[in-house]
């Protein structure tokens, strides 16, 4: 998808009158190798190629909005009451994130009021609205400390007229979506609602997914803190399976449609034979098929180790029947057990070998998800909280907040939810995978015509 400049421009509740707090610390502020002044913007692209294929001067080429504070706001803080919400699946750091936020709002802002919608966009529904919780500084002074979040989650679909019904009866003038791909389809189409009765509500999303699967982000808070989980599991699985004769370690790590989880989990351990992600499709049968693959790594290594994203392989249990078709609350499709379908037919294949095999198969499922952020992540999640509230003060809206070649910037709303970002398998994460675990020393890289 080519974009242009005018795509990335992001949507303003209308002209800065008020002073911010912040502006003193502004004053002398220029960009710098660290710091992108507000009038300054930062590219899309980052290579000579891609820059030159436009043939325009530097102002014109895309580039986003950078993040940070205004010298002047558009909201007077006094009069400010902010909403937040968190939806979808779990995900490390949404406490921390939901910290900063209350922070940076009534400490550096000193916005008077904020609340938290419980149990995601159901929260906001006519039904829930009143049942919410008061965030004080006090309040969420520890709760970064656990993982999940303290307002609660859900799936499901909400009416938009009916949240922003909520919205005003709860006197809400920014609210936070922290989201993954639906959540942000959810806080675009509110923002569209709200645009449409022409009311004054910032709409600001932190996008959340542990699966790392939204664009123009450079990883998604959390992600670290997950992958880092993953790889205990393939540390697991491999000790297991070196020790067992003909050892077979199988590890499956969520992914629905993009395999970065597995991916780096695999490169963080290096002790993966083989990776399977979405992206990638194989095959069972065959000279280059993963059962013949497996075969081998067994006799000539004596165990192997695969790890396996969930979307992984979903057409091979299609073609056996294996897949209901069935969709969560939230229209995602639900998905069939690959990990069962490669235990059970490596077992048999291996068998019929004259191989005795030992499987070892481990679904560490929402394990992964439901720590702790990391330091990392905590330092990450901090800042686009950050990031998130001078957006709101600024009076952005349809924005998403987001780190993008190491630089806070602002997305439009519909550009997060455009598509899917994914493991290229022409990429040079997949070419790693690809390196470290000797995948492609073998005949061909796992990636069978099929
Ligand atoms: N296309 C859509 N339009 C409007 N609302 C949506 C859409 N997709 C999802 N939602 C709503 O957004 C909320 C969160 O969506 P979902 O359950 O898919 O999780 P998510 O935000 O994608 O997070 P994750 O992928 O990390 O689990 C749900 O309440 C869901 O109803
Ligand atoms: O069981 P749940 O809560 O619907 O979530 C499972 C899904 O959520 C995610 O963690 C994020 O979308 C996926 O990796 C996983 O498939
Ligand atoms: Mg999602």
């Amino acid at each position: 998808m080519t974009l242009h400049l005018d795509d990335l421009r992001v949507r303003h509740l209308g002209e800065c009158r008020h002073d911010s707090p912040l502006s003193a610390l502004l004053a002398a502020k220029r960009t710098s190798p660290h710091y992108v002044a507000e009038g300054d913007r930062v590219l899309l692209e980052d290579t000579v190629s891609m820059l030159a294929e436009h043939g325009l001067p530097p102002e014109d080429l895309p580039s986003f909005e950078a993040a940070g504070p205004r010298r002047r706001i558009y909201f007077d803080p006094a009069l400010v009451t902010a909403g937040i919400v968190t939806c979808g699946g779990l995900c490390p750091g949404l406490n921390d994130v939901i910290r900063g936020l209350v922070q940076e709002l009534t400490v550096q802002y000193d916005v008077k009021r904020v609340v938290g919608f419980r149990n995601g966009l159901r929260g906001l529904t006519a039904r829930h609205r009143d049942d919410t919780i008061e965030l004080t500084p006090d309040r969420v002074r520890d709760i970064h400390n656990a993982g999940g979040t303290i307002l609660g989650s859900s799936r499901g679909a909400q009416d938009a007229e009916e949240m922003v019904d909520s919205l005003l009866l709860r006197g809400i003038n920014v609210l936070f979506v922290i989201g993954g791909d639906g959540g942000m389809n959810a806080a675009t189409n509110l923002a569209a609602a709200i645009r449409a009765r022409g009311l004054d509500i910032a709409v600001i999303g932190v996008p959340k997914t542990i699966d790392n699967d939204l664009p123009y982000t450079d990883q998604s808070f959390g992600f670290q803190s997950a992958f880092a989980q993953a790889a205990n599991f393939i540390s697991s699985v491999s000790i297991e399976a070196a020790a067992s004769p003909d050892g077979i370690g199988i590890v499956k790590l969520m992914g629905r449609h993009s395999g970065f989880i597995a991916c780096y989990a695999s490169l963080a351990r290096n002790a993966a034979d083989i990776v399977l992600i979405p992206e990638v499709p194989f095959a069972l049968e065959g000279e280059d098929g993963l059962l013949a693959r497996v075969e081998r790594h067994v006799r000539s290594k004596g165990f192997v180790v695969i790890v396996v994203a969930e979307g992984a392989g979903q057409d091979l249990l299609a073609e056996r029947g294996l897949l209901e078709g069935a969709t969560d609350a939230s229209g995602n499709a639900k998905l069939g057990d690959i990990g069962a379908l490669l235990r059970e037919t490596i077992t048999a294949h291996l068998t019929a070998a004259g191989l005795v095999p030992t499987v070892r198969y481990i679904d560490p499922s929402y394990a992964i998800r439901s720590v702790t952020a990391n330091a990392y992540d905590s330092v990450y999640c901090l800042r686009l909280a950050h990031a998130a509230v001078h957006a709101a003060m600024a009076g952005r809206t349809e924005t998403a907040v987001v780190r993008w070649r190491r630089r806070f910037v602002h997305v439009p709303m519909p550009l997060i939810i455009s598509h899917r970002n994914q493991v290229d398998p022409d990429g040079d994460l997949w070419m790693s995978v690809l390196e470290a675990t000797g995948q492609l020393g073998q005949q061909r890289p796992l990636l069978v015509e099929r």
